[in-house]
């Protein structure tokens, strides 16, 4: 593609080139990585969290870079390659990317919140496609579309790799696609040039403690989602049951959103009553004067919610009520996310669940205590290279709200794993530290008994356990599998 007609794509105020450059040729792509840089590409100097872009130039330019975009204030030396400059180069990046790739699915949907942005995606996808439309997915636990279903990484993919996608799915068809909003992918600009028809947002915990300084400084950066992004008029559907939700509803408004809420508090979704079965719910929500009973095949009060939520985003986004509402029916929850994997002969169930962070723990131990009339036995770690403010926070939540506690290692990253469990064992007195995760596994599978349920938590869909920089395989599915055949044998 040609630079100068890219550039005149942008909105004006992106990007200056010096006047004196000729950017009149082909460009063969884009990116941000000085090491995947191919002959003609313009490579983006970024400052990063580890390091800066701004010294890979070099780099770049010798593997044939076309023309670099860097800060405003950053000095470089290109050796006569011409340097465009922006006050905000990520954003460049998320504009440029969307103008060279070109097509977006018709709907876009972004949903943000600290827990339930998967499930929410995943249950937006399932109700457009329940209705009808050709609709797809893509976060945490990858991407499913019509034809696809392929393994994630971001829970929100660098502008890049997004609009590549995105433009793939709209040539193959795809009409609607549900993404999640990460805090860090809204604070990187990695979604400034997606063409938003809907926002969602689900609640606000602690979590990325160790990138953002504070709640407010994370809450602000979710908020980029509806003050930022969202075009004004444009339906924002809000959770209103979290002790954020009125902030959110706030900034929405003010941002001039179309504000809808959700929940026991929403007045659009408005949830009257829920009664809980072990695998099932069923759930009175009114609309516009009128009831629906819908039974939702999924466990966990947190799941209702969702669920409200992505109906709401679908109606927002043309689908109809009857439509919307009947698909809920049918909803199959995001892999890892409370699911049953197995019981034992004598019906003690266990779930995988993705709760890496303390509300998300709370939410779930709270889900299953109605159904445990024997003991309920958690098995979880902490990531290493994480926010470790959180460590003490989970295993006194742990503690509180489960009987039998197993602190285990979950993705030490390059950390310690003895240190991350003695940071959470500190708050968690009477827990059992075992390292190994398939040995913690099944040690507690075997101490399970009638009336008792297992929860192993933080890892959900992941098929990996991540020591050093080594990614070694490890599926929670897998080892309660075996463990419970064990048992049963
Ligand atoms: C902390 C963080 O968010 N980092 C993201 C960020 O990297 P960065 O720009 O800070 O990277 P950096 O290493 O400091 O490097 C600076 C620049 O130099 C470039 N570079 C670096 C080395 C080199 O040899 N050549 C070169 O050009 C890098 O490509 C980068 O452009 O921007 C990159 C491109 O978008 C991301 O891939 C990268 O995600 C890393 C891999 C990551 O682990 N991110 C996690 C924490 C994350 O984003 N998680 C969220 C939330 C999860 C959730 O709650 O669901 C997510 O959306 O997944
Ligand atoms: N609405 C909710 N409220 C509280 N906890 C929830 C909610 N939805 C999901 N959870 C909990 O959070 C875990 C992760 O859910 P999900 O993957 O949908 O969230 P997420 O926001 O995508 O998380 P991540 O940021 O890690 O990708 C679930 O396994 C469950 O423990
Ligand atoms: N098992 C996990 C969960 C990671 C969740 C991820 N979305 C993030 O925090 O970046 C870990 O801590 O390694
Ligand atoms: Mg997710």
């Amino acid at each position: 593609m040609n630079l100068s007609a890219l550039i005149s794509a942008l909105p004006p105020g992106t990007l200056s080139a010096p006047s004196s450059a000729n950017l009149d040729f082909s460009v063969t792509g884009l990116t941000a990585d000085s090491r995947v840089v191919e002959p003609s590409n313009l490579f983006f100097a970024l400052a990063g969290v580890k390091t800066d872009g701004a010294r890979f130039v070099q780099e770049a330019i010798s593997k044939g870079a076309a023309a670099i975009v860097a800060a405003s204030g950053a000095g470089i030396s290109t050796d006569g390659v011409a340097v465009l400059r922006s006050d905000d180069p990520r954003l460049a990046l998320a504009r440029m990317a969307a103008a060279f790739f070109g097509p977006q699915p018709r709907v876009m949907a972004a949903v943000t919140g600290t827990a339930g942005k998967t499930s929410v995606a995943s249950f937006l996808r399932q109700i457009w496609a329940h209705a009808g439309e050709k609709a797809a997915m893509l976060g945490t636990t990858g991407v499913v579309a019509p034809g696809r279903s392929e393994y994630g990484s971001l829970t929100t993919p660098d502008p890049v790799a997004l609009h590549r996608l995105l433009a793939e799915l709209a040539s193959e068809g795809v009409t609607h696609a549900a993404m999640e909003a990460s805090s860090h992918g809204l604070d990187q600009r990695r979604l400034d040039g997606v063409m938003l028809s809907v926002a969602g947002f689900t609640n606000l915990g602690r979590d990325h403690m160790d990138y953002h300084p504070t709640m407010e400084d994370y809450m602000a950066a979710k908020m980029r989602l509806f003050d930022t992004l969202l075009p004004k008029g444009a339906p924002a559907v809000i959770f209103a049951d979290d002790p954020w939700s009125e902030q959110a509803v706030e900034v929405a408004e003010r941002a001039g959103a179309r504000v809808l809420t959700v929940g026991r508090k929403g007045g659009f979704l408005s949830l009257k009553r829920v009664e809980h079965l072990r695998h099932k719910q069923i759930a009175e929500v009114h609309l516009d004067g009128r009831i629906f009973e819908i039974h939702v095949p999924l466990a966990g009060d947190f799941q209702i919610s969702n669920a409200l939520v992505a109906a709401g985003m679908a109606i927002a986004t043309g689908t109809g009520a009857d439509q919307a509402m009947a698909a809920l029916e049918h909803l199959t929850g995001a892999s890892g996310r409370l699911e049953l994997v197995g019981s034992t002969g004598d019906g003690a169930p266990a779930y995988v669940d993705y709760a890496h962070k303390p509300e998300a723990m709370e939410n779930v131990l709270d889900a299953v205590r109605p159904f445990t009339t024997g003991r309920i036995i958690m098995v979880f770690g902490c990531g290493g290279d994480r926010d470790r403010g959180k460590r003490p926070i989970m295993g006194s939540i742990a503690t509180k709200l489960a009987d039998v506690v197993i602190v285990t290692d979950d993705n030490p990253r390059t950390e310690d794993p003895a240190e991350i469990r003695s940071e959470i064992l500190v708050a968690a007195p009477g827990a059992t530290e075992i390292a190994d995760r398939a040995e913690a596994i099944r040690t507690a599978v075997e101490m399970l008994e009638a009336g008792d349920t297992l929860i192993v938590a933080g890892k959900g869909h992941e098929q990996g356990q991540t020591v050093g920089d080594t990614v070694l395989h490890f599926s929670d599915h897998e080892e309660i599998r075996a463990a419970l055949k064990g048992v049963s044998a």
